[in-house]
């Protein structure tokens, strides 16, 4: 599918970053100032504003809770120290900003120079912590239908992409968010959810879709609802794994390029914005229930001072991203001035998108990372400056409720109930069709021989034609329950959950963070916290725990998509657990997370298993055997090319045509995975050719990559194969297969929607179930 057509098709239902749906309710009393140590700079050190209207407390009682409609709140304001660099130390700097406390800043050489803010995060404070204080409640909210912004500034190699993207063993605030969104959609079985995702660029003061290599230069539109990117595409996500491959996908296209202070600096700010839509569960009665509201993740580029040596491109992008910075430091002052009458969001693509934000719409938080270093003193205190401003930025929280016919759940939740009704109303038609003879005289069957000889061929295609079309419908609602999730959970309380009691972990597969550097980091903490080092201080407890639930992700792995293909032997059928899917059902691993969808499907499977695969083997065993059954397209390859054949137990032709493409999907995704860390670790070696280490990892991805695009072409052929070497026999499953194959070429704009390889876990997920109903 060609990303222009993608966007031609959905600029009309186009719902961008940075709307705002509802108009914000009157403002409250201000917060209360906490009395914690201020400094002749600060005017005041508010308490931490999200803590005085918390979003999803021990109280939470429901979803449309008034109070949060009508909260007003600050934005959150918090900075985050990195430890002093390797560079830096060389250098001899000394540290000259310092986190005095959790909530002041102080100056090393002049003690009266101190800021206060909502929280400061000294060198050695974890990202997941810094999540948990400045990105959970806008996440929260999000969820429960409020606007949110997330961003990091600083200067270029202050640690703004470390805590947005961060690393493998220390995922950062997009990842973990992504997560967040899928733990609460498990814990709120109340409600069912929409997601999708799209991120963009700012380079040079032009837009780029970054999953779209097509979308360049995008333009923004306004409409009364705010502004958005005209044409940007937006995904439908199905799981974490699902959304965590986009962005990985989107990397690959980021500009980025080396300075002398960051050797991997960003050169455009990136936008990576989620939808969220939600509904009570089941039947749509009233609309007034349904909530959309956007989060925007955002990773600014770094201002960079005199002092960054660059020359030539990098120069000219250096003062695109100072201009707009610059900007958003403007818009920031005026907001806060109070008197002023014009705020200039128009004098740059970043503030113009931020808007709605900045505004007063919606939850704001604002990171500010920086170096204690000595060199970097002047940049520093701007970034402070720039942070105390913004923190007398005010918004208003508010919860957008939605009515306009622009929610993707509510179109889908319609189709589904017009298609369930067009359903029974054509299996009513089957069954009082004349030729059933249910309740037929004597002389109505005469009539219907002499009809049934006269025009045997003509009712023949009538009754296979309505078999068509009850397959298609069937495959449509099929299709479009897939993209609502659900929880796993019974209980049905329409509530979010309460997030301080019942702490959600994030938990990564393996590959989900593949596309993260893996770097190998050797900060060095500086005088404030005692001298050692990070890694091990951040990493450990990180690394402890991320093992615990790597061994979780593969356990459940195990039970779910391999299990299942091993289950498909007959000799494995005694070892099938009926309870394997519910005992991992609070994991948060791509598999787990996917299952959520398994129990809106349904599914004709003892049908099915009654009928003979139609899957060859083929001439591709060597692959099969050469193939790395450690990835989920791996488990699927293997299970699909080799003994294991596909649908054995019978699924019809299109199944097995859907599992071949989803198949090709998901090691698509694996590849732009692989090609990502590729990258990563290329630009790695090319500042430290003699790293054997690195060099032989580069060597195991490279080969993986051919390896999985040799499995995609074995599947390829597969597909053509299947295709061809099927029995003609059976042709009412043929003219199905091709109804419904012709179904899904001409729902383009779904197809657009959900082609990512994630997908594939929830279709195997599903399949998984299926497979096992036919076992019972
Ligand atoms: N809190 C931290 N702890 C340990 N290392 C960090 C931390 N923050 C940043 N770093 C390291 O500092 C280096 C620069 O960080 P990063 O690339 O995130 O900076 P940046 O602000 O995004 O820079 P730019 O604006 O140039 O893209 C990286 O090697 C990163 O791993």
């Amino acid at each position: 599918m060609s990303g222009a057509s993608s966007r031609s098709q959905r600029s009309s239902t186009n719902i961008s970053p940075f709307r705002s749906r509802k108009s914000p309710a009157p403002p409250s009393a201000p917060p209360k100032s906490n009395g914690r140590p201020t400094t002749p700079s600060t005017a005041s050190s508010r308490p931490p504003s999200r803590l005085s209207v918390s979003p999803v407390g021990p109280s939470t009682p429901s979803l449309d809770r008034p109070e949060v409609s009508r909260a007003k709140e600050n934005v959150t304001v918090t900075v985050r120290f990195r430890p002093l660099s390797p560079r830096e130390i060389n250098k001899g700097d000394e540290i000259a900003w310092y986190a005095d406390g959790d909530y002041t800043v102080r100056n090393e050489y002049n003690s009266s120079t101190a800021y206060g803010f909502d929280r400061v995060f000294g060198p050695a404070t974890t990202t997941r912590h810094v999540y948990d204080v400045a990105a959970q409640h806008v996440v929260g909210g999000a969820m429960q239908g409020i606007n949110g912004t997330v961003f990091a500034y600083g200067v270029t190699s202050s640690g703004k992409t470390h805590t947005m993207h961060g690393e493998q063993k220390s995922p950062g605030i997009i990842p973990l968010a992504v997560k967040d969104v899928f733990g609460i959609i498990q814990e709120t079985p109340g409600r069912e959810f929409l997601l999708r995702v799209s991120y963009l660029e700012i380079y040079n003061e032009v837009i780029n879709d970054l999953l779209d290599p097509t979308g360049q230069n995008l333009r923004i539109r306004e409409d009364s609802q705010g502004t958005y990117v005209e044409g940007i595409k937006e995904e439908v996500v199905l799981s974490p794994a699902h959304a965590l491959s986009l962005i990985a996908a989107g990397e690959e296209h980021r500009h980025v390029g080396s300075n002398n202070f960051n050797l991997v600096s960003s050169r455009s700010h990136t936008i990576f914005n989620l939808t969220i839509e939600s509904s009570p569960r089941g039947e749509i009665e009233g609309e007034e229930d349904v909530t959309l509201s956007q989060l925007n993740l955002i990773d600014l580029a770094g201002s960079e001072s005199s002092k960054t040596e660059t020359t030539g491109l990098r120069r000219k992008e250096g003062s695109y991203i100072n201009k707009s910075l610059l900007t958003l430091g403007t818009v920031i002052s005026k907001l806060t001035d109070g008197k002023a009458t014009h705020i200039p969001y128009r004098d740059s693509k970043l503030t113009r998108l931020l808007q709605s934000s900045l505004s007063g719409h919606g939850r704001v938080s604002l990171i500010c990372t920086v170096t204690p270093a000595s060199s970097n003193t002047e940049e520093t205190h701007n970034t402070l400056k720039f942070a105390h401003r913004s923190k007398h930025v005010e918004i208003k929280a508010s919860q957008n409720k939605i009515m306009d016919e622009k929610s993707l759940i509510k179109k889908y939740q319609k189709e589904i109930s017009i298609l369930k009704q067009e359903l029974q109303q054509l299996k009513r038609g089957m069954m009082e069709n004349p030729y059933t003879m249910t309740g037929s005289t004597q002389e109505d069957l005469v009539n219907l021989k002499l009809q049934l000889e006269a025009g045997q061929v003509k009712l023949q295609s009538r009754l296979e034609e309505e078999e068509q079309a009850k397959a298609a419908l069937m495959g449509r609602i099929q299709r479009l329950t897939k993209l609502i999730l659900v929880s796993t959970k019974n209980s049905m309380p329409s509530s979010l959950p309460d997030t301080a009691g019942h702490r959600r972990r994030h938990s990564f597969g393996e590959d989900e963070l593949a596309y993260l550097p893996d770097r190998k980091r050797e900060y060095m903490i500086g005088d404030d916290t005692g001298s050692f080092d990070s890694e091990l201080l951040e990493g450990r407890s990180d690394i402890t725990y991320l093992d615990d639930l790597v061994k979780d992700y593969k356990r459940n792995r195990r039970r779910g998509m391999l299990g299942w293909f091993k289950l498909k032997k007959p000799e494995n059928l005694g070892g099938f657990s009926p309870n394997a899917d519910t005992e991992s059902s609070t994991s948060a691993s791509p598999s787990s997370s996917s299952k959520s969808l398994q129990n809106r499907v349904m599914f004709n499977d003892k049908k099915d298993a009654r009928r003979k695969s139609t899957s060859r083997r083929g001439d591709d065993s060597s692959v099969v055997n050469s193939f790395p059954e450690r990835t989920q397209a791996g488990d699927l390859f293997c299970a699909a090319v080799g003994g294991r054949r596909l649908p054995s137990t019978g699924s019809t032709i299109t199944d097995q045509m859907d599992l071949l493409r989803e198949q090709m999907k998901m090691l698509a995704g694996e590849v732009a995975l692989c090609t990502s860390s590729l990258k990563r670790l290329s630009e790695q070696a090319a500042s430290n050719p003699e790293d054997s280490q690195l060099q032989e990892h580069m060597q195991k991805l490279k080969d993986e990559i051919s390896e999985k695009k040799l499995q995609m072409r074995v599947l390829e052929q597969r597909m053509i194969g299947s295709v061809e070497m099927t029995p003609h026999t059976n042709t009412i499953e043929m003219s199905q297969a091709l109804s419904k194959l012709t179904t899904q070429l001409n729902e383009k704009t779904f197809e657009l929607e959900v082609c990512c390889p994630a997908q594939l876990i929830a279709l195997m997920m599903i399949s998984h179930i299926k497979c096992r109903k036919a076992f019972y």
